[in-house]
């Protein structure tokens, strides 16, 4: 832990030996920010600009000159530049044999061009020995201190040597480290960061859809029919009683959602007999998007709990008790408390509070973090307990709503 630890501490890193000299082409976001750590580290830092005079500021006790200079100078070249414009590298070529080359670059799509980023470059410069890293890193977290989920960086290249010497900087740069082997993993690794928000978008897609769905469902259901059949004007309900019907069913549907690949999948493997085949596509991205759908779920059961709590102080809910006590007392009759009544309510709360509870836990161990401290046994045992107590909940739900 200790060891871990420190690699992960920038501050308890020790500084390079020799205080090496390194070179950063372009003076960019990304090569401003990473030049910025690696002097605070110990390196040296050596700038490679088009426009060496003109480029704005820069670090403190960083130099600049043309590319050609500060290739000659440094071991290491990191390349923070866009792909778009690495023909200008081949003017440089000769001054780059034999260095480790560092390409960051991503691309705005997936499969814009034919090979990765990394291998063109690896093909402009033959002579150099391309390593692909940090390119999942971004400016700003290197600037504000890198949180957990920006601390990874992906590593792949041919030449050991030249990986080693990039696994090390990373390393004192508080990054860890992931090797993904040869330059061939290249595309891989540049597609992680186009990778973090498809993720959301069809989860997102489905609570929209169902939202909008269920709400104009219950508002012909309840609001214009009322208005249409008894001529009663009951549209101040779509504030807090429309949307709380709209939330729970919305958090069940995605919460059953969220569940049912994993039937499906299971069902699937069952029927071929092997496990060793790949899933149809469709499936393949609705169980990839299992933890979003999940966790959307549990926001719209958040909102639900929210709009519970929140009835007694409704103006109609407490005009309607008055009315009712004042009615009582008109017919001078008295309402006798009933036991039965008290206990299904009671318990109503009490499952929905512990259900929710569950709920929030499940949500919590989903988070990798946590779910990494977690065997499966403990994560199942999770599972199972929330399933139980959600059946219990909508069970006395069902049973004590008039
Ligand atoms: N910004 C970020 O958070 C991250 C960026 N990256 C990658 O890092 C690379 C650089 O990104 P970023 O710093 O944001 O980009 P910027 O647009 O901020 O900087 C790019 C730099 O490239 C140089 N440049 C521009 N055009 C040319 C050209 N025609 N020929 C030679 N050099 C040129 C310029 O430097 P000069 O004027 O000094 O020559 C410019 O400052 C990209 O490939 C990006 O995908 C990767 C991860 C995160
Ligand atoms: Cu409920």
């Amino acid at each position: 832990t200790i060891l871990t630890c420190m690699s992960l501490c920038p501050l308890g890193m020790e500084p390079p030996p020799e205080r090496e000299l390194l070179c950063i082409f372009g003076t960019g976001d990304l090569g401003r920010s990473l030049g910025q750590r690696l002097l605070q580290t110990g390196y040296r830092v050596v700038y490679g600009s088009r426009r060496p005079h003109s480029c704005g500021p820069l670090p403190p006790g960083a130099q600049v000159m043309s590319h050609t200079e500060a290739a000659q100078l440094a071991a290491v070249v990191i390349v923070c530049v866009h792909r778009e414009h690495y023909d200008f590298m081949e003017e440089v070529a000769p001054q780059l044999k034999g260095k480790v080359l560092v390409d960051v670059s991503n691309n705005s799509k997936k499969g814009l061009y034919p090979e990765s980023n990394a291998e063109f470059l690896q093909s402009l410069i033959p002579a150099a020995s391309v390593v692909k890293a940090f390119n999942t890193v971004s400016a700003w977290s290197l600037q504000n201190g890198p949180s957990d989920a920006h601390r990874q960086v992906f590593l792949c290249g041919d030449k050991a040597e030249a990986k080693q010497k990039v696994r090390e900087l990373a390393t004192r740069l508080g990054l860890s480290v992931l090797d993904r082997g040869s330059l061939s993993a290249a595309r891989e690794v540049e597609d992680f960061p186009l990778q973090l928000f498809p993720e959301w978008r069809l989860p997102l897609c489905i609570a929209t859809g169902l939202t909008g769905f269920f709400f104009f469902y219950l508002l012909i259901r309840d609001i214009i029919y009322a208005y249409v059949e008894q001529d009663k004007d009951i549209s101040f309900r779509i504030m807090v009683s429309l949307a709380n019907k709209v939330f729970p069913i919305v958090s069940l549907i995605m919460l059953s959602l969220c569940y049912l690949p994993g039937v499906m999948a299971a069902i699937l493997q069952l029927y071929r007999g092997t496990k060793y085949r790949r899933f149809p596509d469709w499936l393949d991205h609705w169980m990839l998007c299992r933890k979003q759908l999940g966790l959307l779920a549990l926001g719209f059961a958040f909102l639900h709990v929210l709009y519970t709590l929140l009835i007694p102080i409704r103006y109609y809910v407490r005009y309607k008790i008055r009315e009712y006590t004042v009615l009582q007392i008109r017919e001078n009759k008295t309402e006798v408390f009933d036991t039965t009544t008290a206990w299904y309510t009671d318990s109503y709360f009490s499952v929905g509070i512990l259900g929710f509870a569950l709920y929030i836990l499940l949500g919590i161990t989903s988070l990798p973090s946590v779910s990494n401290a977690l065997s499966w046994r403990e994560f199942k045992n999770v599972m199972c307990l929330r399933s139980l107590y959600f059946s219990l909940y909508y069970r006395t739900a069902s049973a004590s709503s008039p």
